[in-house]
């Protein structure tokens, strides 16, 4: 592939790579590594390479144990195990800031530019259902796939926000954990995947993107709690955007450090000397020396493209989260239905509602609607959710979502899901959502129909056509009537929705998730 790579940037490249700057320039003439990462809130690496007919074209991944480079004649995307929300397909130097966040099940972790959802999906992964991650990104457009690929992976404990990061810090205060800031930045990494990148070079200027970085670093270091790490990633080279940002940084907030990160597997240390003497000048000599323990992967020592990776700690106890116990019981809290709820999602969709008057809910008042009995009623009939503690049910408009009793009130920001959207009120009935099939696991599900990938049935479901099945094909993991809402699964992993009545299934994927 012949690339035109911009004079200015060959010129600072040669400047900072010296003699290493001809093996970098060679890289950009082979081939680009391509990576899916298992998605273990659905299955583990191991028992998904016993299942998988693409074995033979992977190779582990070493920075992360669940993922995998695979040839290009392989299409992951193209399988049913993809629609199963089974692997994530993605690049995989983007697979390494995550793995240094060191996240655990029940922290409360902020993904800030998240779009289209790659960190954020290996971020809930790492969560295994349990804390909360609150997932944003500014631009609402990347928010649409931002919130499938969450649903697609099957989360349960993840809100979608359509923020400006000072609103979000207005809200949350010192609330994380963990937080991830995965930098808009002038991409010069992404050249070898992305030529087109090559073009945005120009009006994305790296001085652009150095102050929007620093605003974002400033406004999310309020939100961190203390003892939380903080990762902040790029997939540029230039040092503004990376040594010279974190050194900055560190500067202007003196209770947080950087982590030492173990430069394995051909990365290279971030180097101290490219940070300019006046940011230098800020720091005490220690301070300056910490910035060798950020890493940079250079596409021509590691099997990756470009990345920088800094941690960052805040002084401080890090508080106890619970920690993970077998799924016993599940509680749902319906009690806290309010119209606030309404009135925030009104404002998302720009139509204001006047004060005080209730959404209508076809023809019903929700107020007057018993939604916990009729909620109730559905479970008996087609699923019974497990899992630990206590759920709360919110509104927004009629749709029904699920929340972490421990999440804030979301009012007054713009929510793009708050929570797990598992359908809605429909008067006196409930209507379940694709995402609530998706984040099933199957002997939740009353009735289930599992086909195996290469079944016709199933690849005639995932077209959105109408499929004809015996009873006995079924199977009942209740006692309910036969015909109802059946879990459709790719060799027991969920796919959809059908609805089954005698023999036929209704196909309730959603137009926009078929297989094309
Ligand atoms: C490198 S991309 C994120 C990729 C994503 N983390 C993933 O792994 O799929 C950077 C994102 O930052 C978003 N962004 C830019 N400025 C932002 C800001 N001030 N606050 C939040 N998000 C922002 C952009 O819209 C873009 O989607």
């Amino acid at each position: 592939m012949k690339l035109n790579l911009p004079k200015l940037f060959v010129d600072k490249m040669k400047l900072l790579l010296g003699e290493e700057y001809e093996r970098f320039l060679a890289s950009y003439n082979e081939e680009r590594f391509y990576g899916l990462r298992i998605n273990e809130l659905k299955i583990n690496a191991a028992t998904w390479l016993e299942q998988t007919d693409m074995k033979p074209y992977l190779q582990q991944i070493p920075w992360c144990a669940n993922a995998f480079y695979y040839t290009d004649d392989v299409r992951p995307a193209k399988h049913p195990h993809y629609h199963a929300g089974l692997y994530y397909i993605q690049e995989p130097s983007a697979m390494v800031p995550v793995e240094l966040l060191d996240v655990k099940p029940g922290h409360r972790v902020l993904d800030l530019c998240a779009a289209p959802g790659g960190k954020s999906t290996q971020i809930a992964s790492k969560l295994q259902g349990e804390g909360i991650l609150i997932t944003n990104d500014i631009a609402t457009e990347r928010t649409k796939p931002l919130a499938k690929n969450i649903e697609l992976a099957g989360v349960r404990n993840a809100v979608v926000l359509n923020e400006h990061p000072a609103n979000i810090a207005q809200k949350f205060g010192e609330w994380f954990d963990r937080i991830l800031i995965d930098a808009p930045c002038s991409g010069e990494g992404m050249f070898r995947k992305s030529p087109s990148m090559v073009e945005e070079w120009e009006s994305y200027s790296v001085e652009r993107c150095s102050t929007m970085q620093r605003e974002i670093l400033d406004e999310v270091a309020q939100m961190l709690a203390p003892g939380g790490r903080m990762v902040y990633s790029t997939c540029t080279f230039s040092p503004e955007e990376n040594e010279e940002q974190i050194a900055r940084f560190i500067a202007r907030h003196p209770d947080f450090s950087v982590v030492p990160i173990e430069p394995r597997w051909g990365w290279a240390s971030g180097n101290p000397q490219w940070v300019s003497s006046e940011a230098g000048a800020e720091l005490s000599k220690e301070q300056l020396l910490s910035i060798a323990r950020t890493v940079r992967l250079w596409p021509h020592r590691t099997k990756g493209e470009g990345h920088f990776v800094a941690v960052l700690m805040r002084q401080g106890q890090p508080s106890d989260r619970p920690q993970s116990v077998e799924p016993t019981q599940l509680s749902i809290d319906w009690s806290g239905i309010t119209m606030q709820d309404h009135k925030t999602y009104d404002k998302v969709k720009g139509k204001a509602k006047p004060k005080g008057k209730p959404v209508k809910v076809k023809g019903a008042k929700v107020e007057e609607l018993d939604c916990e009995s009729i909620w109730q009623q559905f479970q008996l009939e087609n699923v019974q959710l497990t899992g630990n503690g206590q759920l709360r049910a919110v509104m927004f408009g009629s749709r029904v979502y699920l929340q972490p009793e421990e999440l804030p009130s979301l009012e007054g920001l713009k929510v793009i899901r708050a929570g797990w959207l598992i359908g809605e009120m429909k008067r006196n009935k409930f209507a379940p959502f694709h995402p609530l099939a998706m984040a099933l696991r199957p002997r939740e599900a009353a009735r289930v129909l599992s086909l195996s990938a290469d079944d016709e049935q199933l690849l005639r479901y995932l077209r959105g056509e109408t499929i004809f099945v015996e009873e006995q094909q079924l199977q009942f993991n209740a006692s309910v009537k036969k015909n109802g809402y059946v879990l459709i699964c790719v060799d027991q992993f969920p796919v959809g929705f059908g609805k089954y009545l005698d023999g036929m299934i209704k196909n309730e994927l959603p137009a926009g998730w078929r297989m094309m």
